[in-house]
């Protein structure tokens, strides 16, 4: 009885000691490889542009002000008198580069090292990843090919070359603006969210968003700004998961218990590759099919839609890349182009001299019987210059989209990028920049115009960065470009654009300059402001303008079935029949298993 004691408590004790040594030696290691993996990167820091001091595992990620970073990284840039800084994310060293030259020297001049995107996991791994132009990365021969076909195919939709082929389009879809805004000038962010998401609906598939309340218009641009706000480099709770990569590998299951995936879409399918793309696929297919029914004469007022043009030809590329390449028009384009939009809105109830001094340049060269045209643009420099400080302003992608990263490490000032950095031009300290933008949260178009004071050399002969650097640059920029500068001249030479009026006061409501979303796309927060037609026979002139376009676009006008809120309850239910597009690019239901 004693002995069978003895033996279990001796049992015990060993069991206890293994267990216990175990523990020690798991710690001991634990505690070597972090140690280890500190000095490495204080070792990386040693050689690096100088930045806040890391700590071990977590970097610099909680010195991060919940909102707007890029004001912060604006910051320590002037606290280091130095325009690229180091901020560690987690282990990963984030490079801000923080003015024009700098950005210049690096993302355009050694473009070819810098076309990558880093390891984004909310962004990238957990979201559109390898799949999507936007989120693709560059790690091999194989990928540059993939990127290079993805780009590709990019430029045949909305390249320089194709984009004049869209002008009447978006002309006309502004000239519907102009009306909207004559019956309902309080609703001007729906106006010109309809916009924005029509044209590239046109473009995409062939098929015009009439009416703002559409649910593609409100739930993409939902989508895109939730996607914009995660994006942020923050504390906040998912973009932790780019300090701790290893929790994105967690069972799905257990994602609505962890308050790191909140705001994640953790119910979207991500089996069978279809993921979030199978819901814009749907919708192509959806358009195509009404493509492919309308009768030839109509077809041939109408631009081919670019899915059209990507089904007809053979890339072999699967349906999730095709449905990323179209989803990008609206993803890539509706948001950002609208946004633009609402700033310019705001800069002429802030700055009512500059929208005057435009309105004077347009008078005298367009008159009231005709709205403005791009064959203007050379007898109009103010509003080419206009145009310009919209963009720089307030840009929309105020750290210029997605960061870019370098496939080989390099040297900048004697300063090292390590290979795969994650480089960030922070396009807010580029246009805030006292040295190219004398006064900068002023709105001066005359800072565009050469013989101005205020003018100043900027690399690059845009005069401005909102659209990114190198081979990543903005796929759509000069379609941007094109229906931002007939939007606002025709905004500016049609209406007077100024701040609320209280009707029994008669005081202005003021407007904030500063007063913008904390998105990495960001636009001004709601405000008021009043909209009204500036003469008789302005208002005259745009009716009949807009009542032409309405009639013009009225074979692009159609409906979709498909709902972004709805469709995935839909598709888990089981279903039977789904659309393909066969070789020759027509649309057929076939029966398959779900
Ligand atoms: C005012 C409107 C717009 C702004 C300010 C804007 C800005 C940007 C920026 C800053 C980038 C990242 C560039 C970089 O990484 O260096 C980008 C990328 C991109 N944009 Fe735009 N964009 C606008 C409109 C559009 C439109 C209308 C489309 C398409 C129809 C579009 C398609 C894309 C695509 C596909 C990329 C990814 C390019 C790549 O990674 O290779 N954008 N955009």
């Amino acid at each position: 009885m004693l002995s069978d004691k003895l033996l279990h408590k001796t049992q015990e004790i060993l069991t206890n000691l293994t267990i216990a040594k175990l523990l020690l030696l798991t710690l001991t290691l634990a505690i070597t490889a972090i140690i280890i993996d500190y000095g490495y990167m204080l070792y990386l820091r040693s050689k690096m542009p100088p930045g806040p001091f890391p700590w071990p595992i977590i970097g610099n990620t909680f010195s991060l002000p919940d909102t707007k970073p890029w004001i912060y990284f604006e910051e320590l840039s002037k606290k280091y008198g130095t325009p690229i800084i180091t901020f560690w994310i987690g282990r990963n060293p984030t490079i801000w580069l923080n003015d024009a030259w700098t950005a210049h020297a690096l993302l355009e001049k050694r473009a070819q090292i810098y076309a990558s995107r880093p390891r984004m996991v909310v962004f990238g791994e957990l979201g559109t990843g390898q799949n999507n132009l936007v989120t693709m990365r560059i790690l091999s021969d194989t990928d540059r090919d993939h990127w290079r076909v993805h780009r590709k195919l990019m430029h045949l939709g909305v390249g320089i070359q194709s984009v004049r082929g869209y002008r009447e389009i978006q002309n006309n879809e502004s000239k519907i603006v102009a009306l909207d805004l004559l019956r309902e000038p309080k609703e001007y962010v729906k106006h010109l969210e309809r916009y924005a998401t029509s044209v590239v609906s046109i473009i995409a598939f062939g098929r015009r968003v009439k009416r703002w309340d559409d649910p593609i218009i409100t739930e993409v641009i939902a989508l895109m700004q939730l996607a914009a706000d995660l994006n942020v480099p923050g504390r906040r709770w998912p973009m932790l998961l780019e300090t701790f990569p290893f929790l994105a590998r967690l069972p799905r299951r257990l994602w609505p218990l962890l308050p790191f995936f909140k705001g994640l879409n953790y119910r979207a399918p991500p089996k069978n590759g279809r993921g979030g793309h199978y819901f814009f696929h749907s919708l192509a297919l959806e358009a195509l099919a009404q493509y492919d029914s309308k009768p030839p004469s109509q077809k041939a007022s109408i631009p081919t839609p670019y899915i059209k043009t990507l089904t007809s030809q053979n890339h072999n590329l699967p349906d999730s890349e095709i449905s990323s390449l179209v989803g990008n028009l609206f993803g890539a384009g509706s948001d950002t182009s609208s946004s633009t939009l609402i700033t310019f809105i705001l800069a002429c109830c802030a700055f009512p001299d500059a929208m005057l001094k435009a309105q004077a340049e347009l008078d005298s060269v367009i008159g009231p019987d005709r709205s403005p045209h791009w064959d203007d643009g050379p007898s109009l420099p103010y509003i080419n210059a206009f145009v310009k400080e919209v963009f720089r302003w307030r840009s929309v992608a105020i750290i210029g989209g997605q960061p870019h990263s370098n496939t080989v490490a390099d040297w900048y000032n004697g300063w090292l990028i390590p290979k795969h950095s994650w480089v960030q031009g922070n396009v807010w300290a580029i246009h805030h920049h006292e040295r190219e933008f004398p006064d900068p949260d002023r709105f001066f178009p005359d800072r565009f115009l050469p013989d101005h004071p205020y003018h100043r050399p900027f690399p690059g002969e845009k005069g401005y960065m909102s659209f990114g650097w190198g081979r990543r640059v903005c796929s759509g920029q000069a379609l941007a470009e094109q229906g931002t500068w007939i939007t606002v001249a025709r905004l500016l030479w049609g209406f007077n654009i100024r701040k609320w009026r209280d009707a029994e006061t008669g005081r202005e409501e003021e407007v904030d300059i500063f007063g913008f979303t904390n998105g990495l796309n960001m636009r001004p927060k709601a405000f008021r402001c009043v909209i009204v037609p500036r003469t008789e026979r302005v208002r005259e002139t745009m009716v009949r303008e807009g009542e032409e376009a309405e009639r013009e676009l009225r074979w692009l006008e159609g409906e979709s079935k498909y709902r972004m809120s709805t469709f995935y309850q839909e598709r888990r239910r089981e279903v039977k029949e789904v659309p393909v597009v066969d070789e020759s690019g027509v649309v057929r239901v076939v029966k398959v298993k779900d």
